[in-house]
């Protein structure tokens, strides 16, 4: 087949040397018409570029110009009305006529300046220049700029389903969809059987162009070299110099897909194409398309493969492959490669299995697997290169992956929102489907993908970049993201502390981990790191390096093998594909607490719902004691109120009761019937008390039995007065009249070491025993404590008759317990009627947990069923054992307990 005429006009580049003035080649003079005006004529020397009217001077400046390799160009036509420039004199001619239209009947067009003859050239106008891109075929929706291009389209594509026009040569079997095409073939081929002769070398051809080419190539000089003083690069041309100079400057070029940026517009122009799915150079055989032909070309070689249907040899023709074939023996059962040792085989069967070995010669050199194309072994041997691995940032089931398309996948089935917002990025970017909203299961180009590659790639960059190399997941985590598993409480992306995450880590361990099991790996006194690993060992997986990994990343990593090998739990493998691996660890272990939450007895829950409402409560009282309006309000003679008190109140009434509804709570403060307020509700329990072990006298507890005494803020006049370290939340559980169960918290708490953390909690539970605080044994000498703002002389009266070494005067009921238990008093006296149910309730729990015992001046015991009245008539008297109880009681004189029961 001859080679096709190229399509549409020819392009003038016609180049000759011009070795002296003879040598001068024009193509042909042009004529220049008497009616067009010279002043739109126009020569030009290729080389400096400038002008001349007339030719002859443009002769004459070659030879000045002094250059020997100058090419002329052909003159130029310049409009004198708009910018246009023509080549050709007959395409001047019909500009003028068609767009500058002198005569009265001319139409202007309403969008610019032109001025046409009639409608129809109006039209046309208005289709090539206003209207462009709007005709489109029906059948396929291709665009064309004119009307007349789409009936080209028919009879060039058959689209409309009519049998296409053929034209076939009569002479020989060329077939052509168009009519001129066909006459070039007859006049190259058939009638002008004359070849054309090179003058400087043998090589002759039937195609004139291609002999302009090859004189081209072979016979010219070689172009002069233009040097880059930066880098020494050598150009062809000074143009070339001065566009290769703009890489010694900024990229100044960046794509607005995924972030490339570059020196010149013409390599962004390139690289633009590399997210376009319809590159400009298409694969006839496939459905790959390039930017560069040259590409295309080296694409096309691997089509260029016939296989020999015996052994398989390749060949570059089919005619090569066809001939081989023949020479085979079809009844040989021997191998065909002849370098082989095998020579003989059984059957046919036995024959191809060798022979499939020998096809497989491409082997990677890392792990030994054959392929059969050596492109496809090139691809598989970075799968083990781990250097630039890449990772899903929206994921902690991070596992590396080396090929892009891989990662895309993953990517598009786990985070499907995530690939559906990069797409709409890329394709609003590319001016493709900008109106089309969601697509469900959108048709993805290749190019697009590789944009969203890109796009993964840039982030995951700049994540590990800004995070360091201690943060490898969920760093992009969508916190509108819609997820199936609920969000541990906490911040949704906050990524734990290296202190937090062992912590976290410690107890996980403990709750999955058999205890014996961990007891043998080195459990508690080995670093966390070591007994993970070991545990990973132990269920067949591999931890994590060490050397390529600090010291956060390997727990994380080993954390996640955990969940995967040890945890072998739907919803956690599930959680790992949305979820960060601290989250997951966060969410296991609250789990475990709403797990224990539903399956601890009553009275368990109560006091470890209690625990966490208790340091709920004292958050507000020390926000409300920082913002220092305390809004203060007198109840009666010194007793007052503040803002803490109420809304501490509300806060407990309302956390319990939304939580135990049956459960009787009785609060210090007026309006117990408050209304649950959300802003107030925690819903947290203690997790260690969830732990305790429930004595089986207090397992059968109904909500209905339990009535709960709460102080919200005990020692309200130290509040007010800042001595804050006397103030204590209290909440009293009990149970048929008796204080079975407390929690005592202390807002204002300093714990030796961390001064900077506040309060502390303390509960007790009858027959379990006490917690948040070291108990202290009583001191040597008798130490008694009481009250600091409510004495009175029958108060001091039954101090004075104690014979003690020192008396303390603090606030707060809950505050004189506490000095008991640590062993900063011996008894608490308080001869006066001022107390109510909520101020001893919690402490005489906490107290009676911890061995010491709370009863009135008189020695009897308070009862704290719903109906009985509030106040502790009969005063306060507690000590930390019966024997030091026994002795204030002897020593209050007959005289003052009469007075107080009176
Ligand atoms: N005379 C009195 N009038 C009012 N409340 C009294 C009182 N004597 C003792 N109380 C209450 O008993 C609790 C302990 O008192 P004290 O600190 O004096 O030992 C305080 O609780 P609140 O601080 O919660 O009001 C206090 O109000
Ligand atoms: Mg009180």
């Amino acid at each position: 087949m001859p080679p096709k005429r190229k399509r549409g006009r020819p392009r003038h580049k016609l180049s000759q040397p011009l070795n002296s003035r003879k040598n001068l080649v024009f193509e042909k003079d042009i004529e220049v018409s008497e009616n067009l005006s010279k002043e739109v004529m126009e020569y030009i020397c290729s080389y400096c570029k400038k002008s001349f009217k007339k030719r002859q001077y443009l002769i004459a400046h070659v030879n000045s110009c002094g250059n020997d390799t100058l090419h002329e160009e052909k003159p130029k036509l310049h409009c004198p009305k708009c910018t246009k420039v023509f080549v050709f004199k007959k395409s001047y001619k019909k500009h003028v006529e068609n767009e500058h239209y002198e005569g009265p009947d001319g139409v202007c067009c309403e969008h610019c300046s032109v001025i046409c003859p009639n409608k129809e050239i109006l039209q046309d106008h208005l289709d090539k220049k206003h209207n462009s891109g709007t005709y489109s075929c029906q059948f396929c929706t291709q665009t064309f700029v004119r009307r007349a291009h789409v009936t080209r389209h028919m009879l060039q594509k058959g689209c409309d389903g009519r049998k296409l026009r053929e034209f076939s040569c009569g002479i020989c079997s060329a077939k052509f969809s168009r009519k001129d095409n066909l006459l070039v073939h007859l006049r190259l081929q058939h009638i002008m059987n004359k070849r054309f002769q090179c003058k400087m070398c043998d090589f002759s051809t039937k195609n004139f162009s291609k002999l302009i080419l090859h004189s081209q190539r072979m016979h010219l000089p070689k172009p002069l070299q233009y040097e880059c003083d930066h880098c020494g690069k050598l150009t062809k041309s000074r143009g070339s110099l001065t566009k290769h100079l703009e890489i010694h400057g900024d990229k100044k070029y960046a794509c607005e897909v995924c972030g490339y940026s570059t020196y010149t517009i013409e390599v962004m122009r390139r690289h633009t194409l590399t997210h376009v799915e319809d590159k400009p150079y298409k694969c006839s055989i496939c459905s790959n398309s390039f930017i560069q032909k040259a590409q295309l070309l080296r694409h096309l070689n691997q089509h260029m493969e016939f296989v020999c249907n015996i052994c398989s040899k390749r060949f570059k023709t089919r005619e090569e492959a066809t001939i081989h074939e023949g020479q085979h023996d079809p009844n040989d059962l021997s191998c065909p490669f002849e370098d082989c040792t095998e020579k003989k085989f059984e059957d046919e069967e036995h024959q191809s299995i060798h022979i499939k070995e020998h096809l497989q010669a491409f082997k990677c050199e890392v792990c030994g697997k054959p392929f059969e194309k050596e492109i496809n072994m090139r691809r598989h041997v970075p799968t083990h290169a781990l250097d630039r691995p890449r990772r899903c940032m929206y994921c902690v089931n991070a596992r590396a992956y080396v090929r892009g398309e891989h990662l895309l996948r993953h990517v598009r089935k786990h985070h499907a929102d995530v690939f559906m917002q990069r797409l709409m990025h890329v394709r609003s970017v590319l001016g493709s489907y900008v109106t089309t909203p969601r697509v469900t299961t959108p048709r993805v180009s290749k190019s697009e993908l590789d944009a969203i590659l890109n796009m993964l790639d840039a982030e995951s960059d700049r994540i590990i970049e800004d995070y360091g190399t201690g943060v490898l997941y969920g760093g992009l985590q969508d916190i509108n993201d819609q997820m199936e598993i609920e969000i541990p409480k906490n911040e949704p992306n906050t990524l734990l502390s290296e202190e937090e995450l062992v912590e976290n880590l410690k107890e996980l361990l403990s709750k999955l981990i058999d205890q014996e099991l961990l007891e043998a790996f080195g459990w508690p006194d080995k670093p966390i790191e070591d007994i993970l690993e070991k545990v990973i060992e132990n269920c067949g997986a591999r931890p994590a390096d060490r050397e390529k990994w600090s010291r956060v990343q390997c727990l994380r990593e080993n954390t996640k093998h955990l969940f995967i090998y040890v945890v072998e739990d739907k919803n956690i493998a599930k959680m790992l594909g949305t979820h960060t691996i601290d989250q997951v660890i966060m969410h296991i272990l609250q789990q475990f607490i709403v797990k224990m939450s539903q399956t601890a007895p009553l009275i368990v829950r109560l006091l470890a719902s209690s625990v966490s409402v208790a340091n709920r409560a004292g958050k507000i009282v020390r926000d409300i004691m920082s913002k220092g309006e305390l809004g203060i309000v007198e109840k009666g003679k010194d007793d007052y109120q503040t803002e803490a008190d109420r809304s501490a109140q509300r806060c407990i009434i309302a956390s319990l009761s939304e939580q135990y509804p049956k459960v009787r709570i009785i609060g210090e403060e007026d309006g117990n019937e408050i209304q649950s307020s959300h802003e107030f509700l925690e819903t947290d329990a203690d997790k260690e008390i969830l732990n305790l072990e429930c004595p089986a006298s207090l397992k059968g507890i109904k909500e209905e039995d339990i009535v709960v005494w709460v102080d919200p803020l005990d020692g309200t006049a130290e509040y007010t007065q800042g001595f804050l370290e006397h103030v204590t939340v209290l909440i009293g559980i009990s149970v048929n009249e008796k204080p079975i169960a407390g929690v005592i918290h202390q807002p204002y708490f300093k714990a030796v070491g961390s001064e900077n953390k506040l309060g502390r909690t303390i509960w007790g539970l009858k027959d379990v025993g006490v917690g948040g605080f070291t108990p202290g044994n009583p001191p040597e000498s008798l130490i008694i404590t009481t009250t600091r703002s409510h004495s009175n002389p029958v108060v001091e009266n039954a101090l004075q008759v104690m014979k003690a070494a020192q008396v303390l005067r603090v606030g707060g009921a809950g505050y004189k317990v506490l000095q008991l238990l640590e062993g900063k008093a011996s008894i608490y006296v308080f001869a006066s009627p001022g107390c109510k149910k909520w101020d001893t309730c919690a402490p005489e729990a906490v107290l009676n947990a911890a061995g010491g015992k709370l009863t009135d001046i008189l020695g009897n015991f308070y009862k704290y069923g719903a109906s009985e009245s509030r106040p502790n008539k009969t005063g306060v008297l507690a000590a930390v054992n019966d024997e030091l109880h026994s002795y204030a009681i002897q020593r209050i004189p007959q005289e003052l307990k009469d007075k107080l029961s009176a």
